[in-house]
């Protein structure tokens, strides 16, 4: 890793704020071109062979420790019943992709061309699986997963050279197996490979786990180690950046960006970019950022005292979040699942085994199903008209939001839209009841893939320590909230039908003594979460509404400034935003190396 001296001071060609996912994706692919020089500021430590980044199935392990995890507060939730959460985002070289997961999904094509129609050109579903393939390096199942279960998949479907190394993770069959078959004779059609672009219907997900070393394949093993000797590429951790700096001698232009202003061992140093700045610091730190630089809504930068350089009122709007939440449900017969690494000696045997190559701390979440509406629920039409007549009836919208929001309608009505996702967690995973010794439990979570609510991500005050003020608005449009009613009341059919009927003893959370929509409501207020995929916060957008980057993720009214990262993503997509993340980092390469020739 490189040190204060290298850094404090120098000018590079590009200055990459951020680390992270996308950050350490752009800084690998742009020292590509050794003429080109790169240099990553991040906040947080490199965390190099960390097993508790390596060894997968530690999911959740590095929830809270500052050392991982930013642990964001996120602002009272009033359509929620008051509730707070915390909000978990990597904190370290390959940021939150050394916390996640790992479970690796990609959305439907019909919702990235949703990102083109909002006036985003070059951003529909061909690029997107142009450069996610770019960054992927598929390996089929091995005998040992194919003997146990019948996997498929279509190699040309997947990258196969990329520095992101994926594959089928260990998994728990029976429950695999409970989850497919159930769906499909309840009417859902398996998808042989769902990287194509079509995800209506259940089917098995890959893992972003290295089949050679069972180790999570994240930004830090896949880009960053194989090009950390370059002499173009500089790497500074524990380096805050608190502003951006440009250059604003010159008055009614675009503003140059001409550096970055980070705290490195407790002294304020600056760093110059001879070409760009590129802001990477994901969806809730990018806008802040921004914000401290003095680029933001007029408003929340006079009350954190920053003076005005471009008002841009898409700054920490427009944010969209995936909400989940579990039904809980014990299983005859107490077959194997993570429910047993609860147990000290099981625990101490997977790592035994894990060090062998082998057993439980390989496995993945692998049992996903997507589908519309009117795959669960008869009342689809009525409920749909319901959720248009919200929509209308919002008064006046910020520019921009209609047209959004139209999209999205447009989705429920689609007899192929993506509304619903439900997910088999091998395990307890509910907040409100407690397990029991050697019982073996399966928790269906269902996921709001497309809210109608857009929440707000500002910077607090002008003191760049101070963590952000986050409110997603939960639930402010009922509509969301009625959605995962529908989720909960089809993943309680699930016990109608074989296997699952014979599979389940009882359903735990929320249990028999929640019956009616409302009794349901409040079960989802109490129990609900975030799965991390918040987006949206520096929207790519025509700038009259509400954009803050355009298409080539330049911040609008600046020369040379752009942010790489999931926070420009302006409509929610049905997946998780692992690979999304790493999708725009390979695009934007492309895109900077353009410009500069
Ligand atoms: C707990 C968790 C579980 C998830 N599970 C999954 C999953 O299973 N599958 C999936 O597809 N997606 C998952 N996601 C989402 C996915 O990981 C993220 O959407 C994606 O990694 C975001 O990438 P990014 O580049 O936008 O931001 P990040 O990867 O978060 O990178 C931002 C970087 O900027 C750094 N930074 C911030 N502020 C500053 C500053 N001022 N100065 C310097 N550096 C700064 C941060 O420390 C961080 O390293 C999960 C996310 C989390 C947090």
């Amino acid at each position: 890793m490189s040190a204060q001296r290298d850094v404090s001071g120098k000018t590079f060609n590009y200055v990459i704020i951020g680390g992270g996912t996308a950050g350490l994706a752009l800084a690998s692919r742009l020292s590509e071109d050794p003429l080109v020089t790169v240099v990553v500021l991040e906040a947080g430590e490199a965390n190099l062979e960390d097993p508790n980044i390596l060894v997968p199935a530690q999911f959740g392990k590095t929830f809270g420790n500052p050392k991982y995890d930013w642990a964001f507060p996120v602002e009272k939730q009033q359509f929620s019943n008051g509730k707070e959460f915390i909000w978990s985002r990597g904190k370290g070289l390959g940021g939150s992709s050394g916390q996640n997961f790992c479970a690796w999904v990609k959305p439907p094509a019909a919702d990235v061309d949703a990102i083109e129609k909002l006036g985003n050109p070059g951003w529909n579903w061909d690029e997107y699986f142009r450069y996610s393939c770019k960054s992927e390096s598929f390996h089929p199942p091995a005998q040992e997963q194919t003997n146990l279960y019948p996997h498929t998949y279509e190699t040309e479907l997947h990258g196969t050279s990329g520095p992101i190394q994926t594959t089928i993770p260990f998994h728990y069959h029976a429950i695999d197996l409970l989850f497919q078959k159930t769906l499909v004779n309840k009417g859902l059609k398996t998808i042989k490979d769902p990287y194509g672009g079509d995800i209506n219907g259940t089917w098995i997900a890959n893992a972003n786990y290295d089949p050679q070393t069972w180790t999570r394949s994240y930004a830090t093993t896949g880009y960053f180690l194989p090009a950390r000797d370059r002499p173009n590429l500089t790497v500074l951790t524990e380096a805050t950046v608190t502003r951006i700096l440009f250059d604003d001698t010159v008055t009614g232009q675009q503003l140059t960006a001409t550096g970055v202003e980070f705290v490195h061992n407790k002294r304020t140093c600056q760093v110059y970019a001879e070409r760009e700045v590129i802001l990477s610091a994901g969806t809730i730190q990018s806008p802040q950022i921004l914000e401290l630089s003095g680029i933001g809504r007029a408003e929340i930068l006079k009350k954190i005292g920053v003076e005005i350089k471009i008002e841009l009122d898409g700054v920490g709007e427009n944010v969209q979040d995936h909400t989940f939440l579990g039904v809980s449900f014990e299983l005859a017969g107490s077959p194997e699942t993570y429910d047993r690494m609860r147990e000290p000696e099981y625990q101490a045997e997977a790592l035994k085994l894990y060090g062998e190559g082998r057993g439980p701390q390989r496995a993945g979440i692998t049992s996903f199903a997507y589908f519309p509406l009117s795959a669960a629920t008869p009342e689809a039409p009525t409920l749909i008209k319901r959720a248009a007549a919200e929509v209308a009836s919002s008064g006046v919208l910020p520019p921009g939001l209609r047209e959004q929001l139209d999209l999205q309608l447009a989705c429920l009505n689609d007899k192929n839209g993506i509304d619903l996702e439900i997910i088999a967690f091998p395990a307890f995973f509910t907040p409100i009841s407690t397990p029991e010794p050697q019982k073996s439990y399966v928790t269906i979570l269902s996921v709001l893939n497309h809210p109608l609510s857009r929440g707000t991500i500002h910077a607090k005050s002008g003191d760049p320590f101070d963590l952000p003020s986050i409110d997603p608005h939960y639930f402010e449009r009922d509509f969301d909230l009625e959605i995962l009613v529908q989720h909960i009341k089809y993943i309680r059919t699930m016990v109608d039908a074989e296997p699952f009927k014979s599979g389940v003893v009882r359903e735990i959370d929320p249990g028999p003594n929640c019956v009616t929509d409302e009794e349901i409501r409040e079960y989802i207020k109490n129990a609900h979460g975030t799965s991390w995929h918040t987006i949206g916060s520096c929207s790519m957008l025509p700038r009259e509404k509400q954009g803050v980057v355009d298409p080539e993720l330049k911040v609008y009214g600046t020369k040379n400034l752009r942010i790489v990262d999931i926070s420009i993503i302006p409509i929610h997509l049905a997946t998780h935003t692992h690979a999304t993340a790493y999708m725009i980092a390979e695009k934007a390469a492309d895109l900077i190396r353009a410009s500069c020739n």
